[in-house]
């Protein structure tokens, strides 16, 4: 048996691939940036065919650096940035359009349409999502609407569609030389088009967005030995066996090994994404939360999970670096937010793409409130990193409310965890306990699990508990006054920002 696992990560602002042993620690990794296009307000594209190029790029030279060969890989697993959005022609691989990312807003009218006329009920109890541009159903339908010949190329089978670990399935395992068509039940969880009961695509659901059923690939669970096919890389170096997708929010559930109902993590990264272990049954929420496939290993019955969803946190902090040029790489916010004691009195609440969970206000905007002539760059650097505490409060708030169950610990990752001064601020906003694992890639992990249980590599989920290593933990300081002096201000600030543009 082969001695290691792959991944693909590909991330909102980055694609890695990484390298695992059976213990879980990482032994070979690359990774690359690609463009983020940003060709109006609102609009957030990428390159479908940069993606795909620097995944490939990434898994030779992560293979290379580390000395490894593709035949020393018992499977690789693939992990994206969900809801983004490409339709391309099934025989020449040509995208239609850029990829539609999931921070876009140019779906807008779409989402509030649905809510005028009863439709978006039946879209939040069958497939467990409140309409938003967020989602991919709508940008399926905006590609349809906008780009010409679209609508008829999908007629006649020739466009097909797919999120983006659709997308690199597809290339990964032929392209148009019978490249799979197929997705996962969580990439699928997040279309507006799946029901949560059922796990496939649901007719009356395609027709709210005129979704033609031929360009949807085939769901699968997401660790599966068969469905995904190989990665064939030439004659002489032979294939990989694709055994695992899932999104990337639910492969960190699952390189944190949250595996009992009542488990929690948050992973920080483009955005920030909480996610609750559920069980086998979906639970709805009263209070602004997603419900969501977890993750489904092999036959086993799919698990659920609630998640809140915040759009904007460590890209905020790429705001600061490439917006306003306060900091020249996204770790120096540290140094400057730890130059001052608080924010001054300062809040920035960074709603680019309007606020998703809780609030799910496409109408708001960012505001930065609270400002006297006393602040400096230091305390809007702080209260970037507050945002992304308070963001984070928000849901979990969210969460304890539906769930009647405190939290008593968060397991966090994702890149922002690297910066510690956040993660104290993150105890001292919860008021709980903050733990960052040993792989603080739990990302890539999951994706590595989901694979290596599929082939046999590990044999159970016991295996992964196993793996699984505290790095570093954080405790609460602040007291309780401060908490909620703190608390209070942040929903002051939220306010100020709802209601800001005209929607639909
Ligand atoms: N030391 C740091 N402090 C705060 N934010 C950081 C730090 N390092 C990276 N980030 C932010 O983390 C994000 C990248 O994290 P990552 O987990 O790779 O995200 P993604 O998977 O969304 O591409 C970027 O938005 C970046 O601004
Ligand atoms: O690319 P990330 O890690 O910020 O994750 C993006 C999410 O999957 C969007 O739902």
């Amino acid at each position: 048996m082969a001695d290691f696992i792959g991944a693909v990560d590909q991330g909102t602002t980055s694609t890695r691939f990484m390298v695992f042993d059976h213990d879980g620690t990482e032994v070979a990794r690359h990774q690359l940036e690609h463009e983020q296009i940003l060709p109006r307000a609102g609009w957030v594209e990428h390159n479908p065919l940069e993606i795909w190029e620097r995944t490939e790029t990434v898994i030779g030279s992560a293979l290379t650096r580390a000395g490894l060969r593709p035949s020393d890989l018992g499977a690789i697993g693939i992990t994206n940035q969900r809801e983004t959005t490409v339709a391309w022609d099934r025989h020449t691989g040509r995208p239609y359009a850029n990829a539609i990312v999931w921070q876009d807003t140019r779906t807008d009218a779409i989402a509030a349409a649905l809510d005028r006329d009863g439709r978006g009920d039946v879209i939040r109890a069958r497939a467990g999502l409140p309409p938003a541009t967020y989602f991919a159903g709508g940008k399926v339908q905006w590609l349809l609407d906008h780009v010409d010949g679209l609508r008829e190329a999908a007629e006649h089978g020739d466009a097909i569609v797919g999120t983006i670990d659709t997308w690199l399935v597809w290339n990964l395992t032929g392209g148009p030389d019978g490249g799979r068509h197929v997705t996962d039940v969580t990439n699928a969880s997040r279309t507006m088009l799946m029901d949560l009961a059922t796990l496939d695509w649901d007719e009356e659901l395609l027709g709210f967005f005129g979704i033609p059923r031929a360009m949807l690939p085939t769901i699968h669970p997401s660790s599966d030995p068969e469905a995904y096919g190989c990665y064939r890389l030439g004659r002489r170096q032979g294939e990989i066996p694709v055994a695992g997708v899932l999104g990337d929010q639910h492969a960190a559930m699952v390189g944190q090994v949250c595996f009992e109902p009542g488990q929690a993590k948050n992973t920080y990264g483009t955005g920030n994404f909480v996610l609750l272990n559920t069980g086998h049954e979906p639970v709805r929420s009263s209070h602004g939360l997603l419900t969501t496939v977890a993750y489904q290993l092999g036959d086993t019955r799919p698990v659920y999970a609630l998640e809140g969803s915040i759009a904007v946190t460590g890209s905020a902090v790429q705001w600061l670096r490439d917006q306003l040029g306060v900091i020249s790489g996204a770790s120096e916010i540290e140094a400057l937010a730890g130059q001052v004691e608080d924010s001054g009195g300062m809040y920035f609440v960074p709603a680019f793409s309007g606020l998703f969970a809780p609030y799910w206000r496409s109408d708001a905007r960012g505001a930065i409130v609270g400002m006297s002539r006393y602040n400096t760059n230091a305390h809007l650097a702080r209260a970037t990193l507050e945002a992304i505490c308070y963001q984070s409060r928000d849901v979990i708030e969210a969460m304890v409310a539906d769930s009647g169950v405190a939290l008593d610990l968060l397991k966090v990752d994702g890149g922002v965890t690297q910066n510690t001064l956040c993660m104290q601020l993150q105890a001292d906003v919860l008021g709980t306990t903050v733990v960052r694992p040993r792989v603080a890639e739990t990302t890539a992990l999951g994706a590595a699990y989901a694979a290596g249980l599929a082939t046999g590599f590990w044999s159970g989920t016991d295996d992964l508990v196993a793996n699984w290593q505290e790095d570093r933990r954080w405790e609460p300081t602040w007291s309780e006054q401060q908490r909620a002096d703190g608390y209070a201000g942040w929903r002051k600030a939220v306010d100020r920002t709802l209601g800001w543009v005209d929607v639909g």
